[in-house]
Order: C-alpha cells, then sequence, then structure tokens
C-alpha cells in the first residue's frame, strides 16, 4: 500500500474528455446544446459589435438617404438586443446546469471513500488523495468538475468567432493572417510551458492548503477548544500557520514568475503582430489603397482579434488545469474497492451458520502501511464456541489491531485468521462484519435519532430498544427526555440535539451492538467511562449479554477479567502468557505481576500512598 502513490494511473487530456462527457451524458445532455447555443449567440455579438460600426460608416459615406439609414441600423440593434437576450437565457441555464457533473463526481468519491477497505482508508496517501479529489475536483464552482464545462463552452466560442474574424483579415493581406497565427501559437507554446510547470509542482501546494485547512480547522473544531486553550497551544498554532503562510506565498510568487516570464514572451508576439498590422495599414493609407469603411472594419476586426486570443489563451488555461484536477477525482475513483463477491463454498456457508462460534489466529502477522516493524507478529490463538476471551497488555501491545484484523477491518501481511475454519479471505467485508457486535473506545453518535444510532437503521424495532436500555441502564435517562426514543442526538444538525456523558455514550455502544445480536461480541473497554457501580452492575449483566456468544472482551483493569475463560497477555504483539487467571496467577509471570500492582493499587484505594512506595 505505501506503494500507492507510485502505481496511480496517468490520465491524458483525452481520457479526461471523455470521462467528462460521459458523465455529461448522464446527468445533464442538455449542457451540449448550451454550449452550441452560447458560441453561436457570441460569435454573432461578436461579429455584430464588427459590423455595427463598419456599416455606419459606410451609410455615411455613401450618403444613405435617413429613412435607410434608420432602417438598417435598428435592425441589427434589434437583432443584437434578441441575441443579447438570447444569449443570457442560454448561459444561466448552461452555467446552472454545469453544477450537476460536479455533484455527481462528488457523490462518486463519496461513495467510493465508503466502499475501500478500512485499511486503504486508513492509509494517509489516501486520506491526502481524497483530500485534493475534492478540493482541486469537486470542491467549489471552479473545481475540474464544473471548470471543465466552462472552458469548452469558452474555447468553442472563441475558435467559432476566432475563424470569422480570421477570414476576414485574410481579406486584406495573407500575411497578417500568417502573423496572426504564428502569434497566437507562441502564445500557445507560452501557455504550455506554464502549464507544464503547474502539473509539475501543483501537489506542493495542494499538501501547504491540506495542512492550513488541519490547522484551520483544529483552530476552531469545540472538541480541540478545551485542550488549545488550557496547554496554551495558540503560539504553536500561530507558528504553524505562519510558516505554512510563508510557503504558500512563496509558492504563489514561483506561479506568478513562471506565469509572468510566459506573459511577456507571449505579448511580445503580440507586439510583434499588431506592429506590422499597423504599418500596413499606414502603407495603404499613404498610397490610399483603403476606403474609410474598409479601415473601419480593419481597425474593429484587429482589436477583436486581441481580445479573443487572451480569452482563447485563458480559457484553454482552464480546461487544461480542469484536466489536471480531474486526474486526482479518477485516481481515486481507481483505489480498489471492498470485495463484494463472495468466495464461500455451500460448504462453508453452512460451517459459518454453526454458533456459538469459533476463532482461531493462525500466525497472523500485521504491519500498518509505513510502519518500520510489524505491530503484530505470528501471533497464533483460540477462542473456543462460545467462550470468553479477554486480551490484556500495556498500552500499544497490539489489543485493538488484533480485534480489527478478527473482524476484518484489517488483512494480515502474513498468517490466517478462521472463523469457525473458514478462512477470512474467503469472505466478503459485508459477510465478515455482520458477524461481529463491537463496541470501541471511540465509537460515533450520528445526528440521528436515538432510537436509530441504537439500531443503525431507518426503521428501529422500539420495543426491542426499550427492553436493551433496560439491560445497559439507560431507560429512566430516555424516559426523562421530551421526545423520548425520536431524540435527535448531537448538534451538528439539530441545534436541541442532546449530548451525552462519557459514561452514558459507552452505554448507548453497548445498547447498539446488543441490538445487533451478532454472534461475536467484542468489548474493547467497554467500562472505561463508567462509575464504579455502573461498572459493577455492567459485569453483572456481561454473563447474561455473553450467553451462548464467542467474545472478546479488552481491559486494563485485570480484575475485570477474571470471569473470563481464557486470558492472552500480550506485549508488542506478542503473545507472553496465556490460560485462566487461576493458572496465569500461578504462574506468577508478568501477568500475575501486573494484577498484583493492580490490586494493591485498588484495595489501599489512596493512590498517592501506592505512588509514594
Ligand atoms: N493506524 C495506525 N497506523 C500506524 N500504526 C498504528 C495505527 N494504529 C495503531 N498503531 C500502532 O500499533 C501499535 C498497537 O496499537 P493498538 O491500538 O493495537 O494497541 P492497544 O494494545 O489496543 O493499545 P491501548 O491499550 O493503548 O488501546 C501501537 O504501537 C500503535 O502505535
Amino acid at each position: 500500500m505505501a506503494e500507492q502513490k507510485e502505481t496511480r494511473k496517468h490520465y491524458s487530456f483525452a481520457d479526461n474528455w471523455h470521462f467528462y462527457w460521459g458523465i455529461v451524458f448522464k446527468t445533464k445532455p442538455g449542457l451540449i446544446a448550451a454550449i452550441i447555443g452560447i458560441a453561436i449567440s457570441e460569435t454573432l455579438l461578436n461579429v455584430g459589435t464588427i459590423v455595427l460600426p463598419t456599416l455606419v460608416v459606410q451609410l455615411l459615406t455613401q450618403k444613405s438617404s435617413l429613412p435607410y439609414f434608420a432602417t438598417v441600423i435598428i435592425s441589427i440593434v434589434v437583432g443584437i438586443t434578441v441575441t443579447t437576450v438570447l444569449h443570457g437565457l442560454v448561459d444561466i441555464y448552461g452555467t446552472d446546469r454545469s453544477t450537476a457533473p460536479r455533484m455527481r463526481m462528488a457523490n462518486y468519491l463519496n461513495s467510493k471513500i465508503m466502499a475501500i477497505d478500512y485499511q486503504l482508508l486508513e492509509n494517509p496517501d489516501t486520506q491526502q488523495l481524497f483530500d485534493a479529489a475534492t478540493r482541486n475536483g469537486t470542491g467549489w464552482t471552479l473545481a475540474g468538475g464544473q471548470a471543465f464545462y466552462f472552458g469548452v463552452e469558452g474555447l468553442t466560442r472563441d475558435i467559432l468567432t476566432l475563424l470569422v474574424l480570421l477570414i476576414t483579415i485574410s481579406f486584406f493581406t495573407p500575411l497578417i493572417f500568417v502573423l496572426l497565427v504564428f502569434s497566437g501559437l507562441i502564445s500557445y507554446l507560452m501557455l504550455q510551458r506554464y502549464r507544464r510547470w503547474y502539473a509539475a509542482n501543483h501537489h506542493t501546494r495542494d499538501e501547504l492548503q491540506r495542512k492550513q485547512k488541519y490547522l484551520s480547522q483544529n483552530a476552531y473544531a469545540i472538541e480541540n477548544g478545551k485542550d488549545v486553550r488550557l496547554y496554551q497551544m495558540s503560539a504553536w498554532y500561530h507558528q504553524h500557520f505562519e510558516e505554512n503562510r510563508q510557503q504558500l506565498n512563496h509558492w504563489q510568487q514561483k506561479q506568478s514568475t513562471t506565469q509572468l516570464v510566459s506573459d511577456l514572451i507571449s505579448d511580445f508576439a503580440t507586439l510583434v503582430r499588431d506592429g506590422f498590422a499597423y504599418l500596413y495599414l499606414a502603407f495603404q493609407i499613404i498610397a490610399k489603397n483603403i476606403t474609410a469603411t474598409q479601415l473601419t472594419l480593419f481597425f474593429t476586426t484587429m482589436s477583436q482579434f486581441s481580445q479573443l486570443v487572451s480569452q482563447f489563451i485563458e480559457d484553454l488555461n482552464t480546461l487544461q488545469k480542469a484536466s489536471v484536477d480531474l486526474q486526482e477525482v479518477r485516481q481515486f475513483l481507481d483505489l480498489p474497492q471492498s470485495d463484494t463477491t463472495s468466495q464461500l463454498t455451500t460448504a462453508q456457508r453452512n460451517q459459518l451458520k454453526q454458533q456459538p462460534m469459533t476463532i482461531q489466529f493462525d500466525q497472523v502477522t500485521y504491519c500498518y502501511p509505513k510502519a518500520t516493524t510489524a505491530t503484530i507478529k505470528n501471533l497464533s490463538f483460540k477462542i473456543d464456541a462460545g467462550q470468553k476471551l479477554a486480551l490484556v497488555g500495556a498500552n500499544g501491545a497490539g489489543k485493538t489491531t488484533i480485534t480489527q484484523l478478527m473482524m476484518g477491518l484489517l488483512k494480515p501481511t502474513s498468517g490466517r485468521v478462521l472463523i469457525n475454519q473458514v478462512e477470512t479471505s474467503a469472505l466478503t467485508t459485508e459477510e465478515q462484519f455482520a458477524l461481529f457486535a463491537p463496541v470501541f473506545q471511540d465509537s460515533i453518535i450520528m445526528a440521528l435519532t436515538l432510537a436509530q444510532n441504537i439500531s443503525m437503521s431507518i426503521e428501529p424495532d422500539e420495543k426491542r430498544i426499550w427492553q436493551i436500555l433496560k439491560e445497559v441502564g439507560l431507560v429512566e435517562l430516555v424516559e426523562k427526555l421530551p421526545q423520548k426514543l425520536s431524540a435527535p442526538m448531537t448538534r451538528y444538525i439539530d441545534s436541541d440535539g442532546i449530548e451525552f456523558s462519557g459514561g452514558q455514550i459507552q452505554k448507548l455502544m453497548l445498547a447498539r451492538a446488543l441490538y445487533k445480536n451478532a454472534p461475536i461480541l467484542i468489548l474493547d473497554e467497554p467500562t472505561a467511562a463508567l462509575d464504579p457501580i455502573a461498572e459493577n452492575e455492567m459485569y453483572r449483566q456481561y454473563a447474561a449479554m455473553t450467553f451462548a456468544k464467542t467474545s472478546l472482551f479488552i481491559s486494563h483493569r485485570l480484575s475485570s477479567t477474571r470471569f473470563c475463560d481464557n486470558i492472552l497477555y500480550l506485549d508488542h504483539g506478542e503473545l507472553h502468557e496465556s490460560g485462566t487467571h487461576e493458572e496465569l496467577m500461578a504462574l506468577h509471570g508478568e501477568y500475575a505481576h501486573v494484577y498484583e500492582v493492580q490490586s494493591k493499587y485498588y484495595q489501599t484505594q489512596d493512590p498517592e500512598q501506592e505512588v509514594a512506595k
């Protein structure tokens, strides 16, 4: 997975073109008509601004009658007005609808991030790519997913108008035509020069912007508010923010310089072109080869042409940048997603129906992406059907990692995990997840109703929920809530949402796990935030909760795991001791030592005395 960056596919402009229009056809095919409508109406308007002054001069020099003069001019003005209104309407239609493909891409990205394996999600490279794809590809109006439309729309108009202008100018002298094409080519090459620089360097800016976003989001995040203030971290934030800002400024200066050099060269080519054009004009006037009407036509056409060349380059720039931005969207969409095709045979399927279940780790090793050493090392153990297993060990021993390997959130780097003797590699992640009801230390409360937070479904079974609330000791609290089970939770969406304390959240998470009623229960420090009475109550009920279920229990308080059928004592991802509480105590090893230290600590009930010893 560390090689993820190198293996990302490069998408050419043609690939991205195909991808974008594929989405347009699925979402708003009317955008194509909008582009054609805008191109035609704007070309007509551009031509109108050339024709109108030329015609006025011609009619005046021909000394046309006033009614004729008025009729022609009014007809043209009406024509321009009608075209302007039509153009405005098509433009509004196009700009409004052009959001749809971008939104569709944003949906693709969101669906994808939920469909990829947890292991891939955890990889920092994935997080960075998602960040870049959402910011540059779909995050705002000028992100690639929408800018692609603006670029194509602008270029279609530019090309159509430029063709009309080039034909008009070439009537004067084909040499000017050649010069115009030449200066256009120089401008294009200069744009390419800038684009190459941007493609090679925009990742640096993305990383700086990502850091800046992290810093600013952290500065105002409510959950950080206490620490930031109490630990006086504002100076740290300021310093990092300032350093990052300077680096961003430096990047932007480099970008401006690169763009400036390209612009200067391009402007010089334009100067040569215009100089020649006006010199040609001067000679023609001196030689009296040109009429007043032709002079006006030449002037207006040339000035329109200059403006349009700049516009053309700008639109080309928009389109190419949009393609670079779409690259990240596509690379993110390319990430492999969880396998949804089950490899299970009928026999294995039947095996998995047997309950209670057995779990076996067979020489499992796991190394986190980018980590230099393995977190779990060649670990083998078995949980028998209906057994309650405890995982104990110091912080960082690998307990949570083991539960994640068991549930299929992480895949072993080597070795096998077997459930009812079926290798988990044969199961889809969904099949594997369905077997477990976990209670994590850091589970999340969603901005849903209380009942939905327990059932994790849109239509909860309220009768069952009340029963479970009684089991976990939350029934009194919920009965007092005005909206009871329908109470909205968190204040992210509903400002009247209810907030639970740490201990209440833990009980709620237990209720969630019990509602799922999966064959294997995993409790990762489920009592850490409970008061002693609630903790005692929970242990009393624990036997009932885990009845006829295989269960895994993680706790730092060894006295709370005594009731388990088997205890694994881990250190640095390796199994050091295993057995029942009595067996481990008789061993007088690491477990017994930690247990004795802990029991002395709890018995004296005077931590200060213990620490002073
Ligand atoms: N996402 C991750 N990426 C890289 N390393 C990780 C990741 N998660 C955990 N680790 C590392 O793996 C080791 C084991 O972590 P784990 O959370 O499994 O330990 P634990 O025994 O559950 O600890 P605790 O008792 O503190 O909860 C730690 O050294 C930790 O630094």
